[in-house]
């Protein structure tokens, strides 16, 4: 269980995470959505005793995560840029790990080397970007960690990589319980695979709910009519028009669905229908909603 309570990181003056709160039940796979610079990266340091809060604690299993060495060997993280030495290969990598994580799988890192198409004895600084995420993933799975923190992976994997790594994901959370928590940019990606997704914005939580009931928050409804209803009543009705051709609306509407087809049931449409919305007309409909872009 991961207890983020009251969670400050400053750099300088700049406030990367405001007084952040939040849960993470073990088990989950948590998507971190965010705006630029909202302060992903950071928490995702945060939570891996990468930096130290400035105020308030990250608090995993019971014991702040901080220099915490029997913490950290739970956890693993890669960076949106993994950092690797001159020398490294998949190789000599997993020897050290294997020395550092007690939870190392000899047998299934040999199995992920066959799985994931990279030669193990390269040097990884030399590899292309998606391979070096190949390299970063095969040592994470490897290892086995308790809490595994990703950042943008998904960033330059081919469409097979990127099913073979939510298989991965999806089996280990199964089978051993494990926590993921995905930083992504790829809306996409992440409402496939995450349980529940957090949205951030200038180090603040704006949203923190289960994935298929935040897509319920809003609903994406299009519309005609034989005399158009104005722009202001719309407005009034709290509905946000997306586009209008003629009498032909799509809207975007926020809360119960009923209340809403009863308001613009009133309106007497010729024709009304809901469409369910994507995280990405979510995410941009909450990040609009606090300011971001105007
Ligand atoms: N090492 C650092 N030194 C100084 N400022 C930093 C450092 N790391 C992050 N910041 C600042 O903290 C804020 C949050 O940055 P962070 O990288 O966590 O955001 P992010 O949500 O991951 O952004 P993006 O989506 O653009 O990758 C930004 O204002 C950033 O400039």
């Amino acid at each position: 269980m991961i207890e983020i309570k009251n969670l400050t990181k400053k750099f300088d003056s700049n406030v990367a995470l405001n007084r952040m709160n939040c849960s993470i039940s073990e088990g989950t796979i948590f998507g971190l959505a965010g705006s630029n610079g909202s302060g992903k990266s950071t928490l995702l340091r945060t939570l891996s005793g990468v930096y130290e809060p400035d105020e308030g604690q990250v608090i995993i299993d019971g014991e702040p995560a901080f220099d915490n060495h029997k913490i950290k060997e739970r956890c693993y993280y890669i960076a949106d840029y993994p950092f690797f030495f001159n020398d490294s290969t998949v190789e000599n990598m997993g020897k050290l790990l294997k020395n550092i994580y007690s939870t190392w799988d000899q047998q299934r890192f040999e199995e992920l080397c066959e799985m994931f198409p990279i030669e193990r004895k390269k040097k990884i600084i030399n590899m292309s970007k998606g391979m070096q995420r190949q390299a970063s993933l095969i040592l994470a799975f490897a290892a086995k960690p308790k809490y595994l923190f990703l950042d943008e992976i998904f960033d330059g994997l081919d469409p097979l990589i990127r099913k073979t790594l939510k298989t991965l994901i999806i089996q280990d959370v199964t089978d051993r319980n494990m926590t993921c928590i995905i930083a992504s940019h790829n809306l996409r990606e992440i409402d496939d695979i995450c349980d529940r997704i957090v949205m951030l914005h200038d180090g603040s939580l704006l949203t923190n709910e289960e994935t298929d009931s935040l897509k319920n928050k809003i609903h994406k409804i299009q519309m005609a009519f034989k005399n158009s209803p104005s722009v202001k009543t719309l407005t009034e009705m709290n509905v946000q028009i997306i586009s209008q051709v003629g009498n032909y609306f799509s809207v975007m509407a926020r809360g119960d669905i009923d209340e809403i087809m009863e308001k613009l049931n009133s309106l007497n449409p010729v024709f009304i229908e809901t469409m369910p919305s994507t995280l990405e007309e979510v995410f941009i409909n909450e990040m609009e909603g606090a300011g971001y872009g105007k």
